[in-house]
């Protein structure tokens, strides 16, 4: 998949790094941290690129309004603030920078754990105020010896586990990904959380805010937690219920919360931050220097890569085109979208499932990237996902909406490919339409269309079995080759380039010249004709011109052949 970035706009406050690298490798940047929502609804489809922080609320509408985003980044963690699913259907690529702050929001939630132990802010707020008594009031607690519970175990939670050992804390927690084994290499026991509410002194969370988090900890919980728990989020709002902590501090059930995140930001109610017991930050986790210059210069560059093809680190919706950025791979992309649009002119109506089959060496990583671009060719018309948009379909969001409309796919690869190609692609629907279809000089060749390969070229036996129709593909010199539909091999793979015609006409040894003359006194300027071997009567045939085909070639073909489409590449 090809990506150019034009223009960057950058609506939260962002290291000024990001800014220089973008621009030294071409790309336009407008920083405006001040827009209203409206403003940004009216300047977004001026962008194709987006780099937000927490504060810009990436919503559905900003999206959909973002007619030319292609891709949005998020300089730190947490992507709740963007709606990765309307992003995702639309084929936006969304990225992070997992990791560029973590140490700062486990540093952080360590002087919160380090501070409520000893009530650092009552004691700042008592000498702000000239109360010295309040020292007799004000007694804490070691933090040595004490149990410490770690929710969520990933790169910020085992940071934590980290540093707080080192004031004599036993680690314990729970992450239903992380397995015992491996928080065990961190000295933290896993626990399940049932087991772990009674034995903690502390607990911090540091999970994603999902549905399955959401309200994690409430009254429930601090019921079965020792009297006086502390507890910390420097994770997300509401992965602590915010009324719950209130009510246990309320009932002595709660020791102290320490909290940089809150359910709104800013709250809208500050009574719980104003408790003596709380020691509120205002989403403070990742703004250190450090931290902030390692984000920035990080999704600049993840930008960068992408553009150049490299990587897609920090991608967290582009499964499919993990393996497709290289320029091997671009040929075959192109062929994959061929394909799926060939068989969504001659197979139409909705399929279920799809199996793709890669063969050969060089596909060994393709499957994903290849039915993710048959999907986007396929489905570019369809009625089913609302048609017609083809500009939308691409490899990120062709498989989410084959997912929606509830088109299954299978991946299947087989070292060698049918001789005497060298890769091929075959794809074969539910009710049997099938093709198959090669690269060669960076052309798409279809090789056989429905079992019935294109003649000069060896039956690929295994792949026709019990099918209707069937798509290979293969590459040669950088091209995408259509080698064959439906079994039936062309005796010249065809390329798929600009606009091709396909056609399915009778076994009559007079088709290729019939159609020829057809053609030409329809005055189509024709560059290459090709037709398969005949099987059961047919034979498939394909067409491609110097000059674009009008839909008058259709017309005079059709009184002479079976079925003919126009496939514009
Ligand atoms: N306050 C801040 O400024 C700040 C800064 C950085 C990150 N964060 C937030 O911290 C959180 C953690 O970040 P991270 O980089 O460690 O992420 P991470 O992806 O490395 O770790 C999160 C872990 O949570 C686990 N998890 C998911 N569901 C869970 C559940 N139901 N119960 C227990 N664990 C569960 C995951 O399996 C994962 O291992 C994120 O919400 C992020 O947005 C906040
Ligand atoms: O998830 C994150 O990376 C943190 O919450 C940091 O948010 P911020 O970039 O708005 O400081």
């Amino acid at each position: 998949m090809s990506f150019q970035l034009q223009s960057v706009l950058i609506t939260d406050e962002i290291d000024t790094q990001c800014v220089e690298i973008l621009q030294k490798n071409g790309i336009q940047v407008v920083k405006n941290t001040k827009l209203t929502k409206e403003q940004l609804l009216t300047e977004i489809p001026k962008y194709d690129g987006l780099v937000v922080r927490s504060a810009t609320k990436v919503t559905a509408d900003v999206i959909n309004a973002g007619t030319n985003l292609k891709i949005i980044g998020r300089a730190g963690t947490g992507v709740d603030n963007i709606d990765c699913d309307v992003a995702t259907k639309r084929g936006i690529i969304v990225m992070n920078t997992p990791g560029g702050n973590t140490l700062s929001a486990a540093e952080h939630t360590c002087t919160l754990i380090c501070a409520l132990s000893r009530h650092i802010h009552r004691g700042d707020r008592a000498m702000k105020e000239e109360k010295w008594s309040e020292r007799k009031v004000l007694m804490g607690n070691e933090l040595y010896g004490k149990t410490l519970a770690i929710i969520g175990l990933g790169r910020i939670g085992k940071e934590v586990a980290l540093r707080m050992q080192s004031f004599g804390m036993t680690t314990i927690g729970y992450d239903p990904i992380i397995p015992a084994e491996v928080s065990a290499e961190f000295n933290t026991e896993w626990m399940p959380l049932e087991k772990i509410w009674p034995l903690a002194d502390y607990i911090t969370v540091h999970t994603p805010l999902i549905p399955q988090t959401r309200n994690l900890i409430n009254d429930q919980v601090f019921s079965v937690c020792k009297k006086g728990v502390k507890v910390v989020n420097v994770a997300r709002g509401g992965i602590i219920e915010e009324a719950a902590i209130k009510r246990a501090i309320e009932s002595g059930q709660c020791g102290g919360a320490g909290l940089d995140v809150f359910e709104s930001e800013p709250p809208k109610d500050f009574t719980l931050a104003k408790m003596p017991q709380v020691l509120a930050t205002p989403h403070l986790g990742a703004s250190t220097t450090e931290a902030q210059k390692r984000v920035a210069v990080e999704i600049a560059e993840q930008f960068v890569d992408v553009v150049r093809g490299k990587s897609l680190f920090g991608a967290i919706n582009a499964h499919a085109m993990t393996n497709a950025l290289s320029p091997e791979s671009r040929p075959w992309v192109v062929l994959g979208r061929k394909l799926g649009q060939v068989a969504a002119g001659l197979n139409p109506g909705n399929v279920e499932n799809m199996q793709v089959t890669t063969y050969g060496p060089s596909l060994k990583q393709a499957g994903s990237y290849l039915s993710a671009a048959i999907l986007s060719g396929l489905l570019q018309n369809s009625p089913a996902i609302g048609g017609g948009d083809s500009a939308t379909l691409n490899l990120v969001n062709s498989p989410a909406l084959a997912k929606q409309i509830g088109l299954n796919v299978k991946n299947t690869h087989e070292e060698a490919a049918p001789a005497p190609y060298t890769n091929v692609v075959s794809v074969i629907f539910n009710n049997g339409f099938r093709l198959s279809g090669t690269t060669s000089g960076g052309n798409a060749l279809l090789i056989e269309v429905q079992g019935q390969q294109f003649s000069l070229l060896p039956t690929v036996a295994a792949d026709m079995k019990n099918t209707l129709v069937k798509f290979s593909i293969t590459t040669s010199g950088g091209n995408a080759l259509l080698i064959e539909v439906q079994g039936q091999q062309f005796s010249v793979p065809a390329s798929l380039v600009d606009v091709a015609l396909l056609f399915k006409g009778t076994g009559n040894p007079q088709l290729l010249p019939t159609v020829a003359g057809a053609l030409a006194s329809a005055g189509m300027c024709v560059s290459s004709l090709t037709v398969s071997v005949e099987n059961d009567g047919q034979k498939w045939g394909v067409a491609t011109f110097a000059t674009p085909p009008t839909e008058k070639c259709l017309e005079v073909l059709k009184t002479i052949v079976n079925a003919a489409v126009l496939v514009t590449l």
